[in-house]
C-alpha cells in the first residue's frame, strides 16, 4: 500500500464510505432543509451549490482532513511563491503571476518576474489597439479583417474556448479562425475564407518545435507569399508567440513581431500569457485585462479562504470522493451556455494532461485512481443524447452543471427555457423517480395491469446521482477568468492529494517519437519491417494503396 492509501485520513474515509454509501440524497435533503445554505460557496460572482452530492457534514470534515494531511495549504503557498514544484522539469509554476493584477513581486531564481510580465502585456496591448483601430495595415494598405491562430493543445484550446465564449464582446470587423489539425483540410478550408491582404497569422507554440503547428505555419506562409511575393511583407502578416526566440527567427518571423512567455508557464495554463494574444485581439486590451482580473480574484479566494469555504478545494475534494471511494471513472462538464461549447474540450486537456499520471512524485506507481475521464457537451444537447446513460445507466458519473444568470447573447424566452432545463436536470439526478411515483404516473396515463407492470421497471429512476451547480452572474470576461482559474486550482489540489506532478506531460512524447520515425518510413517506397507485425502491416497496406491510388 502507498503512503496515501495507508494514511489515517484515507482509511477513515474508506470506513465512512462503507457507512454512508447506501444513503440517498433525498433523505439527506429531507433531514436537513438548510443543506444547500451550508453546502454552497459564493465567490467571484460564481455560486457553487454542492449540496447535491452524496456527502454528510462528516464526509466533508474527513475530506478536509485528507487535504490537511497532504499539506495542501503549504503546497498552495509553494505554487504562488514560485517554488519549483514542477520537479521533473525543475520549473516553477506561475500562471498566477501572469494575472497578478496586484503586481506584488513574484520571485523566480532571485528575479521578480512581474516587470517582464507587465512589459509583454504592454506590447500586446499596443499591438492589439493598432490592429483593432485599423492602424496596423496589411501589405496593400488595408486593415486586418481575419485573424488565423495556428497552434495546438494549450496553444489552441484556451484562446479558442475563450474567443467562442465571449463572442458577444468580439470586434465586429475581426473574424477569428483557429487551425490546429495537421490534416490539411482544416487550413485549406480556413484559407479559402481569407484574403492575403487582410489576414494576420498568429503562430502560437511554446516550444516552436511542434510539427503540426510548424507544418500549418509553413503552408500559411507559402499561401501568403504566392500573392504578396516579397518576404518583406511577412512582418505585417505574421506574428509569433513562443518561449523559443531562436526557432521563431529560424522560421522567418522577425523577433520584433514575437510576444514572449516563459518556461514557468505550462502550455495548458498559458491562455493568460501572450498565448492569449488572439483573445486580446478579438476582445480588446481591457477585456483581456478583465479576464486576468477575474482569474486573479479567484487566485485570492483560493489562497486566502479557509479550506472548508474554499471553492476550488471543495470541488477537488468532492471529485476525489467519487473517483477514489465510489470508483467513478469519469466526470462530466455540461455548460448550459452555447458559447461555452468548447469548455469540455478545454477541460479535457487541463485535467487529463495534468493529473492523468500513474507515477507519484517519488517515482512510485500509485495504487489509487487519478484523473477521471473528462467529457461532456453543452447540457441541452447532452440531454438529448447521452443523459439517458447518466440517469439510468450503470456508471456513476458526477456532473458539473454550469450556467449564467444573464447572457448577453441569448433571447429572454430562450434563456428561461434553457435555465428551466438546467435546474430540472440537477434536481432529477438527485431525486430520481421512485416506484410509487412511476406507478402513479402510469395510472394517471390510463396504463394499468400487466402493461403497467411490464413498463414499471423502465420508468423508475434511482436518482442519488451527484452534481455540482455553478451559477455565474453573467458570462463576461471577469467571470469567465474566475471560472477557468477555479478549475485550474481544483485540478492542482487533486494533484497534491494524489501526489502526482500536475505540470509535466511525459505521456505525450512516445507517440511523437514514433510518428517521426514512421513519417520517414512513409517517404520511402520499400516495405517497412521495423515495427511489430500489426504496425508493419498497416503501414505497408497504406503504402501499397497510396502508391496504386
Ligand atoms: O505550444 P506547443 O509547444 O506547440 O505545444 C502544444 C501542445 O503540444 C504538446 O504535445 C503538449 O501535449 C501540450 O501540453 C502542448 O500544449
Amino acid at each position: 500500500m502507498s503512503a496515501l492509501t495507508e494514511s489515517p485520513a484515507w482509511q477513515a474515509l474508506g470506513k465512512h464510505f462503507q457507512a454512508i454509501s447506501g444513503l440517498h440524497m433525498r433523505e439527506l435533503f429531507a433531514a436537513d432543509p438548510g443543506r444547500s445554505d451550508v453546502m454552497s460557496i459564493e465567490a467571484c460572482d460564481i455560486l457553487l451549490d454542492y449540496s447535491k452530492n452524496r456527502v454528510t457534514p462528516t464526509t466533508l470534515k474527513l475530506l478536509i482532513d485528507l487535504a490537511l494531511q497532504a499539506g495542501l495549504p503549504d503546497r498552495i503557498e509553494a505554487m504562488f511563491n514560485g517554488e519549483k514544484i514542477n520537479v521533473t522539469e525543475n520549473r516553477a509554476v506561475l500562471h498566477t503571476a501572469l494575472r497578478n493584477r496586484a503586481n506584488t513581486p513574484v520571485i523566480v531564481d532571485g528575479e521578480d518576474v512581474m516587470p517582464k510580465v507587465n512589459s509583454v502585456l504592454e506590447r500586446m496591448g499596443n499591438f492589439c489597439n493598432a490592429v483593432r483601430n485599423g492602424d496596423w495595415l496589411g501589405y496593400t494598405g488595408q486593415p486586418i479583417t481575419d485573424i488565423v491562430n495556428i497552434g495546438i493543445g494549450g496553444s489552441d484550446l484556451g484562446p479558442l474556448m475563450v474567443c467562442e465564449a465571449l463572442k458577444a464582446f468580439g470586434h465586429p470587423r475581426l473574424n477569428m479562425h483557429f487551425v490546429s489539425n495537421v490534416d490539411g483540410a482544416q487550413i485549406v478550408d480556413t484559407l479559402r475564407k481569407c484574403h492575403t491582404a487582410t489576414t494576420l497569422f498568429v503562430i502560437e507554440s511554446k516550444t516552436f518545435t511542434t510539427s503540426e503547428t510548424l507544418t500549418n505555419a509553413h503552408t500559411a506562409r507559402d499561401w501568403f507569399l504566392r500573392s504578396a511575393r516579397y518576404e518583406s511583407t511577412i512582418a505585417k502578416h505574421f506574428v509569433a508567440v513562443s518561449t523559443n526566440a531562436k526557432a521563431v527567427a529560424e522560421f522567418g518571423i522577425d523577433t520584433n513581431n514575437m510576444f514572449e512567455f516563459w518556461n514557468w508557464v505550462g502550455g495548458r495554463y498559458s491562455l493568460w500569457s501572450a498565448i492569449g494574444l488572439p483573445i486580446a485581439l478579438y476582445l480588446g486590451r481591457q477585456h483581456f485585462l478583465d479576464l486576468l482580473a477575474g482569474a486573479h480574484e479567484m487566485d485570492q479566494h483560493f489562497r486566502h479562504t479557509p479550506l472548508e469555504r474554499n471553492m476550488p478545494v471543495m470541488m477537488a475534494l468532492l471529485g476525489i470522493w467519487y473517483v477514489n471511494f465510489f470508483g467513478a471513472a469519469s466526470h462530466v462538464i455540461t455548460p448550459y451556455n452555447q458559447s461555452l461549447h468548447r469548455l469540455p474540450a478545454y477541460m479535457q486537456q487541463l485535467d487529463m494532461e495534468s493529473n492523468g499520471k500513474s507515477t507519484d512524485m517519488n517515482g512510485h506507481a500509485v495504487d489509487y485512481q487519478t484523473s477521471p475521464i473528462i467529457w461532456g457537451e453543452t447540457g441541452i444537447n447532452g440531454q438529448h443524447a447521452y443523459f439517458q446513460m447518466l440517469h439510468q445507466g450503470t456508471q456513476l458519473s458526477p456532473i458539473d452543471f454550469i450556467a449564467s444568470i444573464e447572457n448577453p447573447s441569448t433571447l429572454p424566452r430562450h434563456h428561461t427555457i434553457l435555465l428551466a432545463n438546467f435546474f430540472a436536470q440537477a434536481e432529477a439526478f438527485m431525486r430520481g423517480k421512485t416506484e410509487a411515483e412511476a406507478r402513479g404516473e402510469l395510472l394517471a396515463a390510463g396504463i394499468e395491469g400487466e402493461q403497467a407492470e411490464r413498463l414499471l421497471p423502465h420508468k423508475i429512476f434511482g436518482g442519488n446521482r451527484p452534481s455540482n451547480t455553478l451559477l455565474l452572474g453573467q458570462l463576461d470576461p471577469t467571470t469567465l477568468g474566475a471560472l477557468i482559474a477555479l478549475y485550474e486550482h481544483k485540478i492542482f489540489c487533486q494533484g497534491v492529494i494524489w501526489n502526482v506532478n500536475s505540470f509535466d506531460q511525459w505521456g505525450v512524447e512516445l507517440g511523437k517519437q514514433l510518428a517521426k520515425q514512421i513519417q520517414a518510413e512513409l517517404d520511402i517506397a520499400a516495405p517497412t519491417q521495423s515495427h511489430d507485425s500489426s504496425t508493419n502491416r498497416l503501414i505497408n497496406f497504406y503504402k501499397q494503396r497510396a502508391r496504386n491510388g
